[in-house]
């Protein structure tokens, strides 16, 4: 495991405590337009474990996860993070090279005589098998999200991060895309730290989820949710509240509630068909 902090961000550190925490953050500090944006941050993630971030626009959600992934150093700050080496980012837009074909994409920068197995391999785990040759641009928006998700996955990072990875997906697309999500992380065990502005998608796919607020997490939640969630679950809709009210998000129950139980069900159904069949779905 190895240490990061930013150019501007000395405190780096080699830790045993860190083997069993792929993240470890302690008093983050990032200053970003005379502003504290992080602001003494406290965060551990476990192995293997899949912990949702909320938190209103502007709060720093980002700029957490650009620490993370070591795209800051540019920002001052302070702190301590520890984090492996091995880190993969999935954004918002799937950020393809629009001159390589999908199979190309995926195994890009990757060594090792297997590499084009592997990124076959990979390419079929998300439902894309057969498409290898196929350039993009012949991709919808979901089906390039999981081209994304399989570059990511075919490294096995330790951790995977992901900034609002479903924001630009249709409704449906997004409920199948959790489904895969979910079941790729199962049978990977990266950590995985997942930025979202939805509730109910932070409920239906995190172990755990915590909420940042004027830089720092306000709460800090675990989800007691069996693997398959329920819709009807009085566990989720407890949680739901409780983010809810801290977001504070005024709405009621039922308008969300319709969320949540498609959100859920599109993770429980994903989950059968994965099981059902042994296959990743088609892509769609
Ligand atoms: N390069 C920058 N210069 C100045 N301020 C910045 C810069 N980048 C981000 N900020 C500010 O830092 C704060 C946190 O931004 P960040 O993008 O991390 O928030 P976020 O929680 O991810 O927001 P959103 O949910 O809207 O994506 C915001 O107030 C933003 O305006």
């Amino acid at each position: 495991m190895a240490t990061h902090l930013g150019r501007l961000n000395p405190v780096l550190r080699h830790d045993d405590a860190a083997r069993a925490a792929t993240v470890r953050i302690e008093g983050l500090v990032r200053t970003l337009g005379g502003r504290d944006v992080l602001n003494g941050l406290q965060l551990s993630i476990a192995d293997g474990e899949f912990v949702a971030l909320l938190g209103r626009s502007g709060s720093g959600k980002s700029t957490l996860l650009r620490a993370l992934a070591r795209l800051d150093h540019d920002v001052p700050g302070g702190g301590e993070l520890i984090a492996p080496d091995n880190v993969s980012v999935v954004f918002q837009d799937a950020r393809l090279l629009p001159w390589r074909r999908l199979l190309d994409n995926v195994v890009l920068g990757l060594d090792g005589p297997d590499a084009v197995e592997r990124g076959r391999t990979a390419l079929a785990e998300v439902g894309l098998e057969g498409r290898e040759r196929a350039w993009p641009v012949e991709l919808s928006g979901g089906e390039q999200q999981r081209v994304s998700l399989a570059r990511s996955l075919v490294r096995e990072p330790q951790l995977l991060l992901a900034d609002e990875p479903f924001g630009a997906l249709d409704a449906l697309t997004r409920i199948r895309m959790h489904g895969l999500l979910r079941r790729l992380c199962e049978r990977h065990r990266p950590a995985v730290l997942l930025v979202t502005h939805d509730v109910d998608e932070a409920i239906a796919l995190a172990d755990r989820v915590v909420l940042l607020e004027e830089g720092r997490i306000a709460l800090d939640l675990p989800v007691r949710l069996p693997v398959s969630r329920r819709r009807d679950d009085p566990e989720a809709a407890a949680l739901r509240d409780r983010l809810l009210r801290q977001l504070g998000v005024e709405t009621t129950e039922s308008a969300l509630g319709g969320a949540l139980e498609s959100a859920l069900e599109g993770a429980a159904a994903e989950q059968a068909h994965g099981k059902a069949t042994g296959v990743e779905p088609e892509a769609r």
